[in-house]
């Protein structure tokens, strides 16, 4: 689990590298004001809540879960690295996956900085770049 609290502004990318765990479940990438607060909530689930190699998208609003999108593209395995940027305006989250494909997720909270990114679940982080 990363938790990290510092200012990230709009226009910046988060470069995150990690193993997926050989035995994943899912893991979720978060950003957003704090815990309750998110702008995104990014979900690859290999294995959960019925969803087998599904990435849920969502926001939270003081701890409310928002309408979750579902993503057709699933370019993650079990064991192996991977490379994820989140980027993001107060319009949108940009997600920019492995093999270059970008998510688009609206950004429903408008906020224009965020000060909460956490990393939760069955990635092994290997480093966490802001460019
Ligand atoms: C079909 C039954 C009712 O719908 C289901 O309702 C579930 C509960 O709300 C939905 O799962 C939640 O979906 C949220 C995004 O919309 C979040 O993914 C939520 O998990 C939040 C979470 C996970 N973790 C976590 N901690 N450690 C790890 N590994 N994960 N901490 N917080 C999940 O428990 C789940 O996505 C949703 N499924 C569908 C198809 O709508």
């Amino acid at each position: 689990k990363l938790l990290l609290h510092s200012k990230i502004k709009s226009g910046e990318c988060i470069k995150v590298k990690g193993k997926v765990s050989p035995e994943a479940t899912s893991f979720s990438i978060n950003l957003g004001w704090d815990e309750t607060n998110l702008i995104l909530h990014f979900n690859p689930r290999f294995d959960l809540h019925g969803d087998t190699r599904t990435i849920v998208c969502n926001s939270r609003r003081e701890g409310e879960w928002g309408e979750e999108l579902r993503v057709s593209e699933f370019p993650f395995q079990q064991g192996e690295e991977t490379k994820i940027c989140v980027s993001f305006d107060a319009e949108e989250v940009i997600v920019k996956l492995p093999e270059g494909q970008e998510l688009k997720f609206p950004n429903r909270l408008g906020l224009e900085t965020a000060e909460y990114f956490s990393v939760v679940g069955d990635l092994d982080i290997k480093s966490i770049k802001f460019d």
